[in-house]
Protein backbone atom coordinates (compact mmCIF):
# COMPACT_ATOMS: atom_id res chain seq x y z
CA UNK A 1 0.00 0.00 0.00
CA UNK A 2 1.64 3.50 -1.20
CA UNK A 3 1.72 6.39 1.59
CA UNK A 4 -1.20 7.67 -0.30
CA UNK A 5 -3.49 4.83 -0.54
CA UNK A 6 -2.54 4.47 3.72
CA UNK A 7 -3.56 7.67 4.40
CA UNK A 8 -6.72 7.21 2.94
CA UNK A 9 -7.52 3.33 4.73
CA UNK A 10 -9.01 2.78 8.28
CA UNK A 11 -8.68 0.12 10.04
CA UNK A 12 -10.24 -1.55 12.71
CA UNK A 13 -9.40 -3.77 15.14
CA UNK A 14 -10.73 -6.45 17.40
CA UNK A 15 -8.64 -7.03 20.73
CA UNK A 16 -9.61 -10.51 22.15
CA UNK A 17 -9.12 -13.09 20.05
CA UNK A 18 -7.16 -10.98 17.01
CA UNK A 19 -4.84 -8.68 18.98
CA UNK A 20 -4.52 -11.21 22.17
CA UNK A 21 -4.46 -14.75 22.19
CA UNK A 22 -7.31 -16.47 24.30
CA UNK A 23 -6.55 -17.52 27.87
CA UNK A 24 -8.28 -18.79 31.20
CA UNK A 25 -8.50 -15.13 32.74
CA UNK A 26 -9.73 -12.08 30.75
CA UNK A 27 -7.25 -9.94 33.53
CA UNK A 28 -4.72 -11.68 32.62
CA UNK A 29 -4.05 -11.55 28.63
CA UNK A 30 -2.57 -8.86 27.02
CA UNK A 31 -1.53 -7.95 23.42
CA UNK A 32 0.62 -9.97 21.30
CA UNK A 33 4.10 -8.90 20.78
CA UNK A 34 4.56 -5.64 18.73
CA UNK A 35 0.62 -5.22 18.77
CA UNK A 36 0.60 -1.83 20.17
CA UNK A 37 4.00 -0.19 18.61
CA UNK A 38 2.65 -1.43 15.24
CA UNK A 39 -1.07 0.40 15.65
CA UNK A 40 0.80 3.34 17.08
CA UNK A 41 2.88 3.95 13.88
CA UNK A 42 -0.61 2.75 11.81
CA UNK A 43 -2.61 5.54 13.57
CA UNK A 44 0.21 8.16 12.60
CA UNK A 45 0.25 7.17 9.29
CA UNK A 46 -2.92 5.92 8.23
CA UNK A 47 -6.39 7.70 7.47
CA UNK A 48 -7.81 6.33 10.66
CA UNK A 49 -7.05 3.46 13.34
CA UNK A 50 -9.14 2.18 16.31
CA UNK A 51 -9.42 -0.40 18.52
CA UNK A 52 -12.86 -1.88 18.27
CA UNK A 53 -13.68 -4.23 21.62
CA UNK A 54 -16.47 -5.57 24.01
CA UNK A 55 -14.01 -4.81 26.47
CA UNK A 56 -14.15 -1.22 28.79
CA UNK A 57 -11.97 1.59 27.57
CA UNK A 58 -9.74 1.53 30.71
CA UNK A 59 -8.82 -1.65 29.95
CA UNK A 60 -7.82 -1.16 26.46
CA UNK A 61 -5.73 1.87 27.67
CA UNK A 62 -3.44 -0.03 29.55
CA UNK A 63 -2.57 -1.77 26.40
CA UNK A 64 -2.56 1.01 23.95
CA UNK A 65 -2.75 3.97 25.97
CA UNK A 66 0.82 4.99 26.45
CA UNK A 67 2.49 3.90 23.91
CA UNK A 68 5.35 5.84 22.41
CA UNK A 69 3.81 7.78 18.96
CA UNK A 70 5.52 5.91 16.04
CA UNK A 71 3.93 7.93 13.02
CA UNK A 72 4.66 11.81 11.55
CA UNK A 73 2.07 14.59 13.29
CA UNK A 74 -0.98 14.34 11.23
CA UNK A 75 -3.74 16.14 13.19
CA UNK A 76 -4.75 19.00 11.04
CA UNK A 77 -8.41 17.46 10.66
CA UNK A 78 -8.99 17.58 14.25
CA UNK A 79 -9.38 13.86 14.69
CA UNK A 80 -7.55 11.77 17.57
CA UNK A 81 -4.03 13.10 17.99
CA UNK A 82 -0.99 11.44 15.84
CA UNK A 83 -0.36 8.00 17.41
CA UNK A 84 -3.11 7.24 19.17
CA UNK A 85 -5.11 4.64 18.09
CA UNK A 86 -8.83 5.52 18.60
CA UNK A 87 -9.96 2.87 21.57
CA UNK A 88 -13.90 1.92 21.30
CA UNK A 89 -14.82 -0.03 24.46
CA UNK A 90 -18.01 -2.10 25.42
CA UNK A 91 -18.99 -2.53 21.26
CA UNK A 92 -19.11 0.99 20.70
CA UNK A 93 -20.48 2.16 23.96
CA UNK A 94 -17.51 4.10 25.39
CA UNK A 95 -15.35 6.00 23.59
CA UNK A 96 -11.46 8.05 23.39
CA UNK A 97 -9.61 9.55 21.39
CA UNK A 98 -6.75 10.24 23.59
CA UNK A 99 -5.47 7.45 24.71
CA UNK A 100 -8.07 6.77 27.64
CA UNK A 101 -7.40 9.92 29.42
CA UNK A 102 -10.77 11.19 28.59
CA UNK A 103 -13.84 8.63 28.45
CA UNK A 104 -16.72 9.45 26.13
CA UNK A 105 -19.74 7.31 27.26
CA UNK A 106 -22.89 7.13 25.02
CA UNK A 107 -25.58 8.63 27.02
CA UNK A 108 -28.39 6.48 26.16
CA UNK A 109 -26.43 4.15 27.69
CA UNK A 110 -24.88 5.59 30.77
CA UNK A 111 -28.20 4.94 33.15
CA UNK A 112 -27.40 1.60 33.25
CA UNK A 113 -24.05 1.59 35.46
CA UNK A 114 -26.41 0.87 38.72
CA UNK A 115 -28.38 -2.19 36.71
CA UNK A 116 -25.03 -3.61 36.14
CA UNK A 117 -23.79 -3.28 39.14
CA UNK A 118 -26.01 -5.35 40.25
CA UNK A 119 -26.56 -7.70 37.95
CA UNK A 120 -22.75 -8.49 39.03
CA UNK A 121 -23.94 -8.91 42.67
CA UNK A 122 -26.66 -11.56 41.80
CA UNK A 123 -24.93 -13.54 39.27
CA UNK A 124 -21.93 -14.17 41.49
CA UNK A 125 -24.25 -15.37 43.83
CA UNK A 126 -26.42 -17.34 41.34
CA UNK A 127 -23.49 -18.98 39.13
CA UNK A 128 -20.46 -20.34 41.63
CA UNK A 129 -17.72 -21.53 39.54
CA UNK A 130 -18.53 -19.22 36.66
CA UNK A 131 -16.24 -16.21 36.29
CA UNK A 132 -18.07 -13.02 36.71
CA UNK A 133 -16.29 -9.60 34.70
CA UNK A 134 -17.59 -6.48 35.73
CA UNK A 135 -17.52 -3.84 32.75
CA UNK A 136 -19.03 -1.16 34.31
CA UNK A 137 -21.78 -1.01 31.57
CA UNK A 138 -22.19 -4.72 30.91
CA UNK A 139 -21.93 -7.77 32.90
CA UNK A 140 -19.70 -10.78 31.14
CA UNK A 141 -20.54 -14.48 32.56
CA UNK A 142 -17.09 -16.99 31.53
CA UNK A 143 -17.42 -20.22 31.83
CA UNK A 144 -14.33 -20.84 29.90
CA UNK A 145 -12.78 -22.76 33.32
CA UNK A 146 -15.83 -24.39 34.09
CA UNK A 147 -17.65 -25.43 30.55
CA UNK A 148 -20.25 -27.76 32.02
CA UNK A 149 -21.91 -24.49 33.11
CA UNK A 150 -22.64 -23.00 30.15
CA UNK A 151 -26.42 -23.56 29.25
CA UNK A 152 -27.04 -22.81 33.02
CA UNK A 153 -25.18 -19.40 32.32
CA UNK A 154 -26.93 -18.95 28.92
CA UNK A 155 -30.16 -19.63 30.40
CA UNK A 156 -29.29 -17.47 34.04
CA UNK A 157 -28.46 -14.17 32.02
CA UNK A 158 -31.65 -14.96 29.35
CA UNK A 159 -33.86 -14.97 31.82
CA UNK A 160 -31.80 -11.75 33.58
CA UNK A 161 -31.93 -9.96 30.47
CA UNK A 162 -35.75 -10.44 29.81
CA UNK A 163 -36.45 -9.76 33.69
CA UNK A 164 -34.67 -6.76 33.39
CA UNK A 165 -35.22 -5.13 30.39
CA UNK A 166 -31.23 -6.05 28.40
CA UNK A 167 -29.28 -7.73 25.67
CA UNK A 168 -27.60 -10.46 25.64
CA UNK A 169 -24.26 -10.83 23.37
CA UNK A 170 -22.51 -14.45 23.31
CA UNK A 171 -18.52 -14.94 22.11
CA UNK A 172 -16.46 -17.48 23.46
CA UNK A 173 -17.42 -19.56 26.46
CA UNK A 174 -18.72 -16.36 27.55
CA UNK A 175 -22.50 -14.82 27.63
CA UNK A 176 -22.91 -11.13 28.67
CA UNK A 177 -25.51 -8.25 29.70
CA UNK A 178 -25.87 -5.55 28.03
CA UNK A 179 -27.78 -1.86 28.08
CA UNK A 180 -30.67 -2.08 25.27
CA UNK A 181 -29.00 0.74 23.34
CA UNK A 182 -28.50 -0.11 19.96
CA UNK A 183 -25.13 0.01 19.22
CA UNK A 184 -22.43 -2.77 18.12
CA UNK A 185 -19.19 -2.63 16.44
CA UNK A 186 -20.88 -1.85 12.58
CA UNK A 187 -22.26 1.61 14.16
CA UNK A 188 -18.56 2.17 15.29
CA UNK A 189 -17.38 1.24 11.84
CA UNK A 190 -20.32 3.25 9.74
CA UNK A 191 -19.75 6.45 12.07
CA UNK A 192 -16.18 7.03 11.27
CA UNK A 193 -16.61 6.10 7.90
CA UNK A 194 -19.30 8.79 7.88
CA UNK A 195 -17.13 10.92 9.49
CA UNK A 196 -14.34 10.80 6.76
CA UNK A 197 -15.77 10.83 3.60
CA UNK A 198 -11.98 11.03 2.15
CA UNK A 199 -11.28 7.68 2.54
CA UNK A 200 -11.02 4.92 0.09
CA UNK A 201 -10.45 1.47 1.44
CA UNK A 202 -11.47 0.36 5.01
CA UNK A 203 -9.94 -3.32 6.87
CA UNK A 204 -11.69 -4.91 9.68
CA UNK A 205 -9.38 -7.35 11.61
CA UNK A 206 -11.43 -9.55 14.06
CA UNK A 207 -12.26 -13.42 15.07
CA UNK A 208 -15.51 -13.75 16.93
CA UNK A 209 -19.38 -13.13 16.55
CA UNK A 210 -19.66 -9.76 17.84
CA UNK A 211 -17.10 -8.63 14.84
CA UNK A 212 -19.75 -9.39 12.13
CA UNK A 213 -21.22 -6.50 12.32
CA UNK A 214 -18.28 -4.46 11.55
CA UNK A 215 -17.39 -6.97 8.59
CA UNK A 216 -20.91 -6.25 7.42
CA UNK A 217 -20.83 -2.31 7.58
CA UNK A 218 -17.36 -2.50 5.72
CA UNK A 219 -18.86 -4.59 2.91
CA UNK A 220 -21.87 -2.57 2.86
CA UNK A 221 -20.15 0.83 2.55
CA UNK A 222 -18.22 -1.15 0.35
CA UNK A 223 -21.47 -2.09 -2.13
CA UNK A 224 -22.57 1.75 -1.98
CA UNK A 225 -19.39 3.60 -3.07
CA UNK A 226 -17.76 1.91 -6.17
CA UNK A 227 -13.95 3.13 -5.42
CA UNK A 228 -14.30 2.06 -1.82
CA UNK A 229 -12.15 -1.43 -1.01
CA UNK A 230 -13.68 -3.49 2.01
CA UNK A 231 -11.01 -5.91 3.26
CA UNK A 232 -11.92 -8.27 6.26
CA UNK A 233 -9.62 -10.15 8.10
CA UNK A 234 -10.64 -13.25 10.37
CA UNK A 235 -8.10 -14.77 12.99
CA UNK A 236 -8.73 -18.30 12.85
CA UNK A 237 -9.10 -19.75 16.15
CA UNK A 238 -9.57 -23.81 17.04
CA UNK A 239 -12.73 -23.07 18.88
CA UNK A 240 -14.49 -22.13 15.45
CA UNK A 241 -14.23 -19.06 12.69
CA UNK A 242 -17.62 -17.24 13.09
CA UNK A 243 -16.91 -14.77 10.45
CA UNK A 244 -15.22 -17.43 7.88
CA UNK A 245 -17.86 -16.95 5.63
CA UNK A 246 -17.47 -12.97 5.28
CA UNK A 247 -13.97 -13.03 5.57
CA UNK A 248 -11.59 -11.60 2.27
CA UNK A 249 -8.22 -12.97 4.18
CA UNK A 250 -7.48 -15.30 6.93
CA UNK A 251 -4.64 -15.20 9.55
CA UNK A 252 -3.77 -18.28 11.28
CA UNK A 253 -3.33 -16.87 15.01
CA UNK A 254 -2.96 -12.82 16.73
CA UNK A 255 0.74 -13.19 16.62
CA UNK A 256 0.50 -12.75 12.62
CA UNK A 257 -1.46 -9.62 12.76
CA UNK A 258 1.59 -6.98 13.58
CA UNK A 259 3.38 -8.66 11.23
CA UNK A 260 0.53 -8.17 8.39
CA UNK A 261 0.12 -4.28 9.54
CA UNK A 262 4.30 -3.78 9.50
CA UNK A 263 4.08 -5.02 5.64
CA UNK A 264 1.38 -3.07 4.48
CA UNK A 265 3.21 0.13 5.97
CA UNK A 266 6.61 -0.90 4.35
CA UNK A 267 5.11 -1.12 0.90
CA UNK A 268 3.52 2.74 1.53
O1 LIG B 1 -14.54 -7.66 21.41
P1 LIG B 1 -13.40 -8.41 22.03
O2 LIG B 1 -12.22 -7.55 22.30
O3 LIG B 1 -13.00 -9.62 21.22
O4 LIG B 1 -13.95 -9.00 23.42
C1 LIG B 1 -14.76 -10.19 23.48
C2 LIG B 1 -14.69 -10.78 24.87
O5 LIG B 1 -13.29 -10.94 25.16
C3 LIG B 1 -12.93 -11.36 26.45
O6 LIG B 1 -13.30 -12.71 26.64
C4 LIG B 1 -12.62 -13.60 25.75
O7 LIG B 1 -11.20 -13.55 26.02
C5 LIG B 1 -10.83 -14.01 27.36
C6 LIG B 1 -9.33 -13.80 27.53
O8 LIG B 1 -8.61 -14.48 26.51
C7 LIG B 1 -11.25 -15.47 27.51
O9 LIG B 1 -10.92 -15.95 28.81
C8 LIG B 1 -12.77 -15.61 27.27
O10 LIG B 1 -13.16 -16.96 27.27
C9 LIG B 1 -13.16 -15.00 25.90
O11 LIG B 1 -14.56 -14.97 25.73
C10 LIG B 1 -13.54 -10.46 27.49
O12 LIG B 1 -13.21 -10.92 28.78
C11 LIG B 1 -15.03 -10.32 27.31
O13 LIG B 1 -15.54 -9.35 28.22
C12 LIG B 1 -15.33 -9.84 25.90
O14 LIG B 1 -16.74 -9.83 25.71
Amino acid sequence: MNREQLRRTAFFFDFDGTLSAIGPDPEKVGPVPDAPQALAELAGRSGYCAVVSARPVSFLARQFGGVEPGGEADSDDGAAPSGVPELHGLYGLEFSADGGATVHTLPEAAPYREVMREAVLEATRDLPGALIEDKGLSCAVHFRNSPDLGDAADEWVEQYARAHGLKVQRGRMVVELKPPVQRDKGAVVRDALAARPELVGGWFFGDDLGDRPGFEALAERAERTPRFTAVRVAVANAEGDPLGDLADLMLGAPDEVPGLVRRLMREG
